[in-house]
This record gives C-alpha cells, structure tokens and sequence, in this order.
C-alpha cells in the first residue's frame, strides 16, 4: 500500500550544507528524498547516509546502464547502502534490467528497483534527431513492459503517460514521475511536464519535484501547496 506521502524532492545541489540546510526545514513524513548524479559526485554515499540517519527514505538516482555484471553489483551496494529506492536506464537492456533484480534478491528488504524509459527532457523532435523511430510514449510503454518482465518494481516515466502505464501495467506497478511543474512554474529543460494534480489524477506514485521547490525563495510553502494539491486529488 502506497501512502499519501508522494513526494520525492530532487536535492539537486553541489555540497553538503545547503542539502542539510535544506532537509534540516524538512520531515519524513512530508516528503521522501531524492540523491542524483551531481549531489552524489560531489558528495557520496557518506551523506546518503546521513540522510538515511535522519529517517528520510532516500531514491539514489543514478540511472545505472552498464553491463549486466557491473549493472547487479552497483545495484548491490546501494542496497547495502540501506536506500529506499534505485534505478537503472531500461535502454541498458532486458538481461541488465534481470541482473539487477536478481542481485536484490538476496537482501531482506532490497530497495525498489525501478527502469528509466525516457527522461522527461525528451521531446519528440529528440528522438527523430538521433533516428529512433516510433512515438515517445510508445517507447516508454515498451520499455515499462520489458521492465515488469525482467522483475522491476516500477518504471520512471513522465506523467504524460501514466494513465496508459496504469492501465497497462495494472496498479501495483509503480510510475515515478519526474517532470512536475505546479501551474505557472518554469518548465525549465524539462519538456514532457504535468502538474500535482493531473500526475495523481493519471495514476502517479510518487512524484519528483526538485527546482519548484529547491529554487522557491520559500521551498517550505511550495512543498505545503504541493501536498495539499496532492492529497486533495487522492481523495
Ligand atoms: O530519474 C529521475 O529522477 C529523472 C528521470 C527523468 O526522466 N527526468 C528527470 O528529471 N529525472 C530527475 O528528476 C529531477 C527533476 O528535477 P526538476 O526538473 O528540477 O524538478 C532531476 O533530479 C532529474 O535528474
């Protein structure tokens, strides 16, 4: 059972103490958090686990796509690591995306492991430019099937296509959607944005959230709005 605590806040920053500055203002029971490649370069999996520490479930994002061997040990230690969610790029493969559940399975409570199908950054004309054929959410629909196959707990989509995903892929497959832009916010580089709302409306899981409310003169307020429009549109 999901509860109503949907969102994942991207801490997309260059050193500790602005994340803690940050996450110090923050709770568990109001967000999850989210580690990516830059904090984690920058920072490691030291502060992974400070924040771990701190209750917090933590989503390291770092979008594993390698071979299948490298691909199950990475996935291995993060799991070691204690986090409450990883991902891999579905592109890597169906015997990647295999190895990578198998390797969780040793643990007794293994991280979600879920599939990126195509970032949210990615618009139509991206694709025809590096001549992959076919329509965006096609692929993403592809690749969520191949992700479920291979034993993935969900798939990272943008909400733009949850509903077809849900519909599809049945309720207990989880649809993580960056992407989300509250109305009037700066979709910046992402292209394929949906609000709060409509992402919950279309069957959204968990939604990541980083720039409206890390950049926000107030992230607190926004985090506040943001739930208040998520649980009214789960109700
Ligand atoms: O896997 C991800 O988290 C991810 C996948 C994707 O398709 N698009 C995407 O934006 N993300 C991440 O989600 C976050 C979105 O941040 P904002 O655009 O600032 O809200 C970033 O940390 C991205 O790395």
């Amino acid at each position: 059972m999901i509860d109503n605590n949907r969102i994942v806040i991207a801490l997309d920053y260059t050193n500790e103490s602005d994340v803690l500055a940050m996450v110090d203002q923050l709770e568990p029971q109001s967000c999850r958090l989210k580690v990516g490649k830059e904090l984690f370069t920058y920072c490691g999996p030291q502060l992974v686990q400070k924040l771990i520490d701190r209750g917090f479930d933590v989503f390291l994002d770092l979008k594993y796509h390698d071979i299948p061997n490298t691909v199950a040990g990475a996935v291995k230690a993060s799991a070691e690591l204690g986090v409450w969610m990883v991902n891999v790029h579905a592109s890597g493969g169906f015997s990647m995306m295999k190895a990578a559940a198998e390797a969780l399975k040793a643990f007794d409570k293994p991280p979600l492991l879920i599939a990126v199908t195509v970032l949210t950054s990615t618009a139509q004309s991206d694709l025809d430019q590096l001549d992959i054929p076919g329509k965006i959410e096609d692929r993403v629909l592809h690749y969520a099937k191949l992700a479920k196959e291979a034993g993935l707990d969900g798939v990272v989509c943008s909400a733009q296509e949850a509903a077809r995903l849900k519909a599809e892929l049945g309720p207990e497959f989880l649809l993580v959607t960056p992407g989300i832009r509250p109305k009037g916010a700066d979709a910046g580089d992402q292209h394929r944005i949906v609000t709060p709302a409509k992402a919950i409306t279309d069957g959204s899981d968990y939604l990541v959230v980083g720039r409206p409310i890390t950049k926000a003169s107030q992230p607190l307020q926004v985090l506040r709005e943001i739930n208040t429009e998520v649980e009214s549109s789960l109700r």
